[in-house]
């Protein structure tokens, strides 16, 4: 395979396979890592020969130099082709029109040909006796046409020069992909171990057992994930998070693979091995969403497999029509079809948005955004109204108790204490566990208890059975007096949440925790809605303490008391009508992410399942990086435009040319060799602007 049209043939092929899981392409190496069960191999390789191609199994990867050498080889071969394909033109040039002279220069153009075209020749027949029509067969067709014609100095020229366009685009979207790469391989391959006789020694990275002790001095990498355990320091961890501030770390914090000590020594204890760390997660998940193919990119390719014939047979109309219909010469119409066969070549369209998409996939990374595919790059610029889960998203999602009050004195405080703080030490949500963490009362046994969602903990204490209730679970019970219900107001006006014990007798305590909004929650919805964005609050909470958490963030709709189901079903609704996104943590966040047409969730706050559900991970849990996803996702959309116009543009230019111009058919080929280059260089811009 030599560009980026072939290396998208393999990619069709091989996409419909469930078994592959990911495709890692070298055009410049010719290979093509594979990753898929031993089973499936076969099939694969027999997908691949379908598709016109010859893969051979290859034991290992040849070393770096090997490959280095092999490319410098294939660069001078084409180099000394263009040579000998000038040659060819200087004999046609100055010497006298002999039949001799003729003869040489034609043996010497055969020879350019030869030098470079081989490959293009051999691919374009097995494409040609198939039935298809690809670029090599294009070429071919071209080129064998032009030395048929005479033109045989300029068939040299134009293969020489083509054979070299190829090897440079093919460079040119690997040096895309190293610069990925190297944006995301920061951890260093060593780190310095401590050994059972009490000594520090460096091992691979990839050797270190989990539980081991690793030492980090200021200045250097982390090469692994783990946790505190001597020393303190700040750390930056913005190549793995995008934070940009420094980290305060202290025994007992986390720390991640590939941010930086900058300063203090800080001795750690590995939790994940090198290849589960977040990076290497971080940089799988690019990787795989690489090579998903986003819709543009669907577009194109369908484009482009129609464009190509249709260019064919109007080169054939030119040759056949022109002489006919306007009275062209022979030799005139078939030399103006050949151009328009060189200018049906399609590379510059066909990896102007993979290289663009790909970039902006790395940009977000780097920004701590890690979006699960270029679909979801795409989808976010069509985003018009975006739902945010309340405890947890817009709020720190650690919740204090700040008031508390008996309602009864039928039984003495620390009776009644204990057994809120018996059923709250049972629960892990939020709210019981800043009770749990609040009071400070002995702890009974509790027996049959139930967790009731959206509502509170239900269970038996010492033969009586208890409710920690929310507002709305005591209304339901018909437990709520006017005096209780007002004091319960009185709290939820201040966004305060709050729980009541509760017995059969009725109303024992309330208990009211707050939790405090995130530092950046008001900037992030300032900036949505000046990108244009209605904003929506989604909360299981209470009404009143819902609308007290939005005032100040400038919420105006608010939806509250929503069990799981019931927010799932309001971002259903809401997403038949247009693009949602919704944005949550919890597992009660799940289905509503994955109902959304593009679910957000944070990084360090959100559960396994939110992550896992949502389509973009915040990882710093900085809400600011949602307005800034839009944002790249709408620059990435006017690159895509203006790489599909460029790369149209051109062609549509030569066109004209070559039909009532006088472009010959090296030209044609320098501008399908520009415009390649223009493409590629111009979605790579998404990257600058980045902080490594
Ligand atoms: N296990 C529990 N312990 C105590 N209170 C609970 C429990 N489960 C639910 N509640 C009460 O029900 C309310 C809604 O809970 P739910 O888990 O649906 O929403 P949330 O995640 O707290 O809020 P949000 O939807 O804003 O993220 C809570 O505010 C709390 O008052
Ligand atoms: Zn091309």
């Amino acid at each position: 395979m030599d560009c980026a049209v072939e290396e998208g043939q393999i990619r069709r092929a091989l996409e419909r396979f469930a078994s592959v899981r990911r495709l890692r392409f070298d055009l410049a190496g010719r290979t093509l890592g594979i990753d898929a069960p031993v089973q499936s191999w076969d099939e694969i390789a027999a997908a691949i020969a379908a598709a016109g191609f010859e893969a051979q199994r290859i034991a290992a990867r040849p070393p770096a130099e090997d490959r280095a050498r092999a490319r410098r080889a294939e660069l001078w071969r084409l180099l000394a082709a263009l040579a000998v394909a000038l040659g060819a033109e200087l004999i046609h040039f100055l010497a006298p029109p002999l039949l001799a002279w003729q003869l040489l220069g034609m043996a010497v153009a055969a020879g350019a040909i030869a030098l470079s075209g081989l490959a293009v020749f051999r691919k374009g027949l097995s494409a040609l006796r198939r039935g298809q029509l690809n670029i090599n067969a294009l070429m071919s067709v071209a080129v064998s046409g032009a030395f048929l014609i005479g033109q045989w100095p300029e068939a040299a020229m134009v293969m020489a020069l083509y054979a070299l366009a190829e090897l440079i685009e093919a460079r040119s979207v690997e040096r895309a992909r190293d610069a990925i790469a190297g944006l995301l391989a920061l951890s260093p391959p060593q780190a310095e171990l401590r050994l059972a006789d009490g000594s520090w020694a460096l091992r691979e990275a990839g050797t270190i057992a989990v539980g081991s002790r690793v030492r980090v001095k200021p200045g250097e990498r982390f090469a692994l994930d783990g946790r505190v355990s001597a020393g303190r320091g700040a750390v930056d961890q913005s190549p793995v998070t995008g934070e940009s501030l420094p980290v305060d770390k202290q025994p007992g914090d986390e720390v991640y693979a590939g941010s930086i000590n900058q300063s203090g020594a800080l001795e750690f204890e590995v939790t994940r091995p090198a290849s589960d760390s977040v990076l290497a997660r971080l940089i799988q998940a690019v990787e795989e969403a690489q090579s998903r193919r986003a819709p543009t990119q669907r577009f194109v390719d369908r484009f482009a497999a129609i464009y190509t014939p249709a260019v064919f047979v109007l080169a054939l109309g030119v040759a056949l029509g022109m002489p006919l219909l306007v009275g062209w010469a022979w030799s005139q119409a078939v030399y103006k079809a050949l151009v328009l066969l060189v200018i049906a070549c399609p590379c510059a369209l066909v990896i102007s948005t993979p290289v663009t998409i790909v970039s902006g996939l790395a940009a977000a990374a780097r920004r701590g955004i890690l979006i699960k595919g270029g679909v979801h790059l795409e989808q976010a610029r069509r985003l018009r109204l975006i739902a945010l889960d309340k405890t947890g998203t817009l709020t720190e999602g650690r919740p204090k108790l700040v008031a508390q009050q008996l309602l009864s004195s039928a039984q003495p405080p620390d009776w009644i204490l204990g057994r809120a703080q018996s059923l709250a030490s049972r629960s892990d949500h939020p709210v019981s566990k800043a009770l749990a963490a609040g009071l400070a009362a002995a702890l009974l046994p509790v027996e049959d208890l139930v967790a009731e969602p959206g509502r509170g903990l239900r269970g038996r204490i010492a033969g009586g059975e208890f409710l920690l209730a929310n507002h709305r679970w005591l209304q339901e019970r018909g437990l709520c007096t006017p005096t209780v219900a007002a004091l319960l107001q009185a709290q939820e006006a201040q966004g305060r949440t709050v729980s009541v014990l509760a017995d059969a007798s009725g109303p024992l305590a309330l208990f009211a925790v707050a939790d405090s909004a995130r530092a950046s929650s008001a900037a992030a919805l300032a900036e949505l809605r000046a990108l244009g964005m209605a904003t929506a609050m989604l909360s299981g909470d209470n009404e009143a303490t819902a609308r007290a958490i939005a005032a100040p963030l400038g919420i105006a709709r608010v939806h509250a008391g929503l069990l799981p189901q019931d927010k799932q079903d309001l971002v259903a609704r809401w997403s038949a009508a247009g693009p949602v996104g919704m944005v949550g943590d919890g597992v009660n966040d799940a289905p509503s992410l994955a109902a959304a047409s593009l679910g957000f969730s944070l990084g360090g706050a959100s559960t396994d399942t939110a992550k896992e559900t949502a389509d973009v991970l915040i990882m710093d849990d900085d809400l600011r990086k949602l307005p800034e996803t839009i944002r790249l996702s709408r620059r990435t959309h006017a690159i895509l435009l203006q790489n599909i116009a460029l790369a149209l543009g051109i062609k549509a230019l030569f066109f004209v040319l070559a039909v009532f111009g006088n472009a010959s058919m090296w030209m044609a080929v320098f501008a399908d060799m520009g415009a390649s280059l223009l493409v590629v260089f111009n979605g790579l811009r998404l990257l600058r602007g980045v902080r490594r």
